[in-house]
């Protein structure tokens, strides 16, 4: 009886010193940031189950509760979501490196740059979009296809102002414009415009079924095709459809390049780019493949996110006439009394209020809510917290921009909070989107990662809206009636109700 009550004793004695043991270095180590508790298995279902949209006021509502870095377990993996501007410039600015590669179910079904784990592969690939493809020089040679699509644009909707009722649905022109653009761009022009058509249509698809293949990139390929049959065949489907197609228009463009070799007009596109580049490590030429993956990143990366922009900042127009009259005169007074009413790209440097507007409609309504999620290489420490190696890292774009300790009245579409910054084109004054100094607003993201084409998207939003402007003055479409801004997550962040305008020629 007595060893019995010393044995009891003993191991009381124990227990006890083991969790002043755990106390103590629970109390000395560093812990993840807060978040919602997570039960294995049944957490990875529910969140299996909810759409990227669903996810976002849960997200802010965390945030609200425990702070601006918060962590979300998913297949036991920590996921971690920072909406402040700070900790954004600290993890992808000052810690650059540690934060530039992208997490491994991104890798699982595709070649391209934003999904590339961050190495000599994505630095060849990336360069040669950045600093080849997009290189100034090469920019200028694209200015005829600009016009050109501009021009058709313009036409069509000078036809519905003259003829039709004159009530646009903008959404549909713009990124039928932007695709074209983009198009000509990566396959050169001269391509069949039904050829074009069905390529939309299928890049479109493929986009909108993104949102429910999510899903399909946290398993292995093999796991994918049994557990999402259905999905995973429409999948392959309609790649196979896009594979076709394209290899069709890459073949054409072999033949193209052979016999314009030594033509001084010969105007190099991104296919043209892509067929010359060599893998560092692996010492060769990208296979067809993988240059069909690199054009459809192209294509689908420019398309929705710029026309969306276009949309959003087109809608803020129409409901503040004051503005639109603003950039309206300031477009006059720069232009001038030139017969062809058209803003030349060369006339966008002398347009502060215009970039200003491009640059609140970014802020206001960013196209992608979050950035391309990241992945840490080595643990690192964020606001006191643990972020670990190999977690996943995302960062709240839009909520960054309605910062209210940075932003007065954030919610507010008010350009000129940029004029000053805008006014100064010197490269160092301007406003700095690529947040190296300090992180304001990040539509583009920031970092190793920051969108490569950040300087073609301001090109083409600040040239399309400069003249959408100059040529049509924007109303809503029924008087006394009001331009809806709810927001509804497709592939980016869309009107709900898309912007429907009355237009009418300006003299
Ligand atoms: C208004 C227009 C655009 C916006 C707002 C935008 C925004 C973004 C954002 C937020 C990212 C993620 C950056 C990060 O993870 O930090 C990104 C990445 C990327 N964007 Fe854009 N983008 C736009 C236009 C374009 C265009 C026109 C192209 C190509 C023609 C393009 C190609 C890419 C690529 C390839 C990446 C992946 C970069 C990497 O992982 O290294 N984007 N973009």
């Amino acid at each position: 009886m007595e060893a019995m009550a010393w044995f009891i004793i003993t191991a009381l004695l124990v227990l006890l010193l083991c969790l002043i043991i755990l106390r103590l270095r629970s109390s000395q180590s560093i812990h993840l940031p807060p978040g919602p508790l997570y039960l294995p298995i049944i957490t990875d279902i529910f969140l299996l189950q909810i759409s990227f949209s669903k996810l976002k006021p849960i997200i802010r509502k965390l945030h609200a509760k425990h702070g601006p870095i918060i962590t979300f377990h998913f297949w036991s993996t920590p996921h971690i979501f920072i909406s402040d501007r700070l900790l954004a410039h600290q993890a992808l600015i000052q810690n650059a490196v540690v934060f530039a590669d992208r997490p491994k179910f991104l890798k699982n079904h595709q070649f391209n740059i934003a999904s590339s784990c961050y190495g000599p592969t994505w630095h060849a690939i990336r360069n040669n979009l950045a600093s080849i493809m997009l290189q100034p020089s090469r920019f200028k040679s694209f200015s005829k296809a600009r016009k050109c699509v501009l021009d058709a644009l313009i036409s069509k909707l000078k036809f519905e102002a003259n003829f039709l009722n004159n009530s646009v649905e903008l959404i549909n022109y713009i990124r039928h414009a932007i695709f074209c653009l983009l198009f000509s761009m990566c396959f050169g022009e001269n391509v069949d415009s039904r050829k074009i058509e069905k390529i939309k249509d299928i890049q479109r698809r493929l986009i909108l079924s993104s949102g429910q293949l999510g899903a399909l990139n946290f398993f292995p390929k093999i796991v994918s095709r049994v557990l999402f049959r259905k999905r995973w065949q429409e999948f392959t489907q309609l790649r196979k459809l896009q594979n076709d197609l394209l290899v069709e228009l890459i073949q054409a463009r072999k033949k193209v390049i052979e016999k314009n070799n030594d033509d001084d007009e010969y105007v190099v596109c991104y296919v043209d780019t892509l067929l010359n580049l060599r893998l560092p490590e692996e010492k060769r030429k990208l296979n067809e493949g993988e240059v069909v993956a690199l054009c459809s990143e192209f294509l689908t990366a420019g398309t929705d996110t710029t026309s969306t922009t276009l949309e959003w900042v087109m809608a803020n127009l129409v409901k503040d006439k004051h503005v639109q009259q603003m950039l309206v005169e300031e477009i006059e007074e720069v232009v001038g009394e030139r017969e062809e009413r058209e803003v030349r790209e060369e006339d966008l440097e002398k347009l502060p209020y215009l970039k200003a507007v491009i640059l609140e409609g970014l802020r206001r309504h960013p196209p992608t809510h979050y950035t391309i999620p990241r992945v840490v290489t080595e643990d690192i420490v964020l606001n006191g917290y643990l972020v670990p190696k190999n977690g996943t890292v995302n960062f709240m774009v839009a909520d960054i921009g309605l910062d209210p300790t940075v932003w007065e009245d954030p919610t507010v579409f008010k350009p000129e909070r940029f004029l000053k910054d805008a006014k100064n084109r010197n490269e160092f004054d301007a406003f700095d989107v690529r947040g190296i100094k300090e992180i304001k607003m990040m539509p583009f993201g920031a970092g190793r990662r920051i969108c490569p084409a950040y300087k073609l998207a301001m090109l083409h939003l600040e040239y399309f809206v400069a003249n959408l402007v100059l040529n049509f003055e924007w109303k809503t479409s029924l008087p006394g009636s009001n331009v809806d801004l709810t927001e509804k997550q497709e592939f980016t962040m869309v009107m709900k109700y898309p912007l429907e305008a009355q237009i009418s020629l300006r003299n």
